[in-house]
């Protein structure tokens, strides 16, 4: 199988051929050790500003081990709603998505604009159903159509308006639009990490709220990131920085998409993540990698089936 570099459970193999000189250079420039530290120089003097404020990602499990008992007495105070929806475009629905779905937890996630898929998702057990809210910037508009249009379900059932809002928690960055949307509607609150940008929310209440509802274990996933993160400063044994390597390294040598296929993972729904991950943090300045999901590795995808003469 070729070399293979392993941490916490997560292995990367065959990374060496195409990433042994990028990842060198990495290693001599000290680059693990200063990701590690949050430096915010790494990403260059254009991106500093910015960089200081959005490295919390690297070691979002001390933080998250704080919000265990509200979520724990979160889960207790609607033990009676066992149906979970989940309001979040990408970066805000993806990981809890994934996690759940992984886990066989049921998670009901909302993040389309068809009509019909909305209207199916609606009817369905409310007097059972707790929706969760999830936007960072608290004004996508997606979003707040889910939520608009779950409230107005509600009341047409006949609930009351203070009945609703225990039907909603919402999770906003703190000083967001939909704050004071959530206290209009007495809906619980839960404040995620400012310092973690949208897309690396995973293990922020972002992917905690909905998880731990729907009944996961999330503690476990916080020590698992915890054992990883204990990889990150190594220049061996570090899955996440032969990755790296290998993909700078291919792109750098005119490589410009990535096949991605989560067959063998055991993480279902990964590749439709990683999709998200690579397309959105790598597409700037005109440069990226264009990310492909496939079914499997000798498959076209579904779109370039279609797309065929
Ligand atoms: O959490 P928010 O602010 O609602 O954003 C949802 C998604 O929209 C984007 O801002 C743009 O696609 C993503 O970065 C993010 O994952």
């Amino acid at each position: 199988m070729g070399d293979v570099e392993a941490a916490a459970g997560l292995a990367v193999w065959g990374a060496d051929p195409v990433g042994a000189e990028a990842r060198a250079t990495l290693v001599e420039a000290g680059v693990p050790g200063l990701l590690v530290q949050k430096d915010p120089t790494l990403w260059g003097a254009d991106a500093e500003a910015e960089a200081k404020v959005r490295l919390g990602w690297l070691d979002t499990f001390r933080r998250s081990r704080d919000l265990l008992p509200q979520l724990a007495e979160l889960k207790a105070e609607l033990a009676d709603l066992d149906r979970v929806v989940l309001a979040g475009m990408g970066g805000s629905s993806l990981a809890p998505e994934v996690i759940c779905r992984t886990l066989g937890r049921p998670l009901t996630v909302l993040d389309t604009t068809d009509p019909g898929q909305v209207r199916a998702v609606l009817t369905e057990r409310l007097e059972r159903t707790v929706v969760v809210v999830a936007s960072k910037s608290g004004s996508t508009v997606e979003t707040d159509s889910h939520r608009r249009a779950y409230l107005r379900a509600f009341l047409d059932a006949g609930f009351s308006e203070a009945e609703a809002g225990r039907h909603f928690v919402v999770v906003t960055d703190p000083g967001s639009p939909l704050v004071e949307i959530a206290e209009e509607m007495g809906a619980t609150v839960i404040f995620a990490d400012p310092e973690v940008g949208g897309r690396y929310s995973a293990l922020t209440a972002f992917g905690l709220v909905p998880a731990a509802l729907a009944g996961v274990d999330v503690a476990e996933l916080i020590d698992q990131a915890e054992e990883l993160h204990a990889s990150l400063s190594k220049d061996r044994d570090n899955p996440a920085l032969a990755l790296g390597a290998a993909l700078g390294a291919a792109v750098t040598a005119g490589r410009d998409k990535v096949a991605l296929v989560e067959d063998g993972t055991g993480i279902v729904g990964l590749a439709d993540w990683v999709e998200q991950l690579l397309a959105e943090s790598t597409g700037k300045d005109g440069r990226g990698i264009l990310p492909v999901v496939l079914e499997t590795p000798d498959a076209p995808s579904p779109a370039a089936r279609t797309c065929s003469p």
